[in-house]
C-alpha cells in the first residue's frame, strides 16, 4: 500500500507550552489510522497540524507525497462540531448547506442512506440523537466525497448501540477505499477500526504499529485476572511460561497455555473463584506503557 499522508518530526507549542513533540507517521491507503492517549496528550492538536489547520513549528505534512497545498481543503474530509451548525436548519438543509460549498458534491439521497439519517432527515439538527448526530457530522464530512478523512473522538458519548452502528459505518467507509484517521479514548474501538496506531503521550509517540503487531509483541496470548492478590507469587516463585504482576488489586497471570496456568493455581491452593480469562488489549498496552490506565 501507499502513503498518502505523511509527517515528519512535528513539533508544536502553545506559547512556551510544548504539545506536539517529534511526532513522525505515516497513513496507508485505504487505512484506518488511530492516535491514541490521555487527555492532553496531544491528539487533537497533532490532528489539526495533519489537517492544515495549525502550522507545525518543526517539521512537515505530506499527502500523496507533496507538501499540503491550498487545495488540500478540498481533498480531504473533516469532521465538524455540531455546535457551529445554525439553529434554523433541519438535517436535510445541513446537507445541502454543505454540498452548496463544493464544484462536486456526492448524491445527497446516496449519503443519507450511507450514514443512516433516513429517521433524522426532516428533524432539526439540535433535535436528533447522538448516535444520529455523529452520523451526520460524519455525512457532512463526506460530501466532497474526500480520499481522506479526520474525525476526533468520533464516538465520544454514543451509548454501546450507536458505538458499534458507528463503527459498522466506517468500516462500510473503509471499503469505499478512503483513508481514515481517528482519535479515540476507546481501546476496543481502535482496536476494532484501526489498521495501525500510534500512542502518545505527553506529546510523544510512545508506540506506533498495528495493533495485534503490538500486542504480540508485548503480551503472551491470555491474560488471567484473579479479583485478589494475597499471597500470590511473584518472580523467582513462578514457572518461566507465566508472567504474572499485582495489579489494581487483581493478581494477574499471563500465559500462553489458559489450562496450564488453571493447574498451576490450583497447586498451589489459589481459589480460582472470579477467574476472568481474556485475551490482551490495547488497555493493557498502555498500562504497561505508561504505568497509568486511560483518564477519559
Ligand atoms: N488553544 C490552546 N491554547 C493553549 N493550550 C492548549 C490549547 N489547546 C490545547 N492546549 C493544551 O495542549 C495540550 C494538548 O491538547 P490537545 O487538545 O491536543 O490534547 P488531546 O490529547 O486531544 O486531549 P483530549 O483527549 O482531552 O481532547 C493540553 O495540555 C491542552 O491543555
Amino acid at each position: 500500500m501507499s502513503s498518502i499522508l505523511i509527517a515528519d518530526n512535528l513539533n508544536y507549542s502553545y506559547a512556551k507550552h510544548h504539545v506536539v513533540k517529534n511526532v513522525s507517521i505515516n497513513v496507508e491507503q485505504g487505512s484506518c489510522f488511530g492516535l491514541l492517549g490521555p487527555n492532553g496528550a496531544g491528539k487533537s492538536t497533532t490532528l489539526e497540524i495533519l489537517e492544515g489547520i495549525k502550522n507545525p513549528a518543526t517539521g512537515q505534512v505530506l499527502y500523496k507525497g507533496l507538501p499540503l497545498s491550498k487545495s488540500y481543503s478540498k481533498h480531504i474530509g473533516i469532521q465538524f462540531q455540531m455546535t457551529a451548525l445554525p439553529d434554523y436548519l433541519k438535517v436535510r438543509d445541513c446537507l445541502h448547506l454543505f454540498a452548496s460549498f463544493y464544484d462536486n458534491p456526492v448524491d445527497i439521497e446516496q449519503l443519507i442512506s450511507l450514514c443512516l439519517l433516513d429517521d433524522a432527515i426532516d428533524q432539526f439538527h439540535y433535535q436528533i440523537s447522538g448516535g444520529q448526530r455523529q452520523r451526520l457530522l460524519l455525512a457532512l464530512s463526506l460530501i466532497n466525497d474526500p480520499q481522506l478523512i479526520f474525525l476526533d473522538e468520533p464516538t465520544t458519548g454514543l451509548d454501546p448501540n450507536a458505538r458499534m452502528a458507528f463503527w459498522q459505518l466506517l468500516s462500510n467507509i473503509k471499503k469505499q477505499g478512503k483513508t481514515i484517521v481517528l482519535t479515540t479514548h476507546y481501546m476496543e474501538e481502535a482496536q476494532h477500526l484501526c489498521d495501525k496506531v500510534a500512542i502518545i503521550n505527553a506529546g510523544e509517540i510512545v508506540v506506533k504499529q498495528p495493533p495485534q503487531t503490538l500486542l504480540k509483541a508485548h503480551f503472551l496470548n491470555h491474560i488471567l485476572t484473579l479479583p485478589f492478590n494475597v499471597n500470590c507469587p511473584v518472580d523467582s516463585a513462578v514457572p518461566q511460561t507465566f508472567r504474572t504482576r499485582n495489579q489494581g488489586g487483581h493478581y494477574i497471570v499471563e500465559c500462553n497455555d489458559a489450562q496450564q496456568a488453571i493447574t498451576w493455581l490450583n497447586g498451589l491452593n489459589i481459589p480460582i473463584t472470579g477467574l476472568n480469562i481474556r485475551p490482551p488489549n490495547l488497555e493493557d498496552l498502555y498500562l504497561k506503557l505508561t504505568g497509568s490506565s486511560f483518564a477519559i
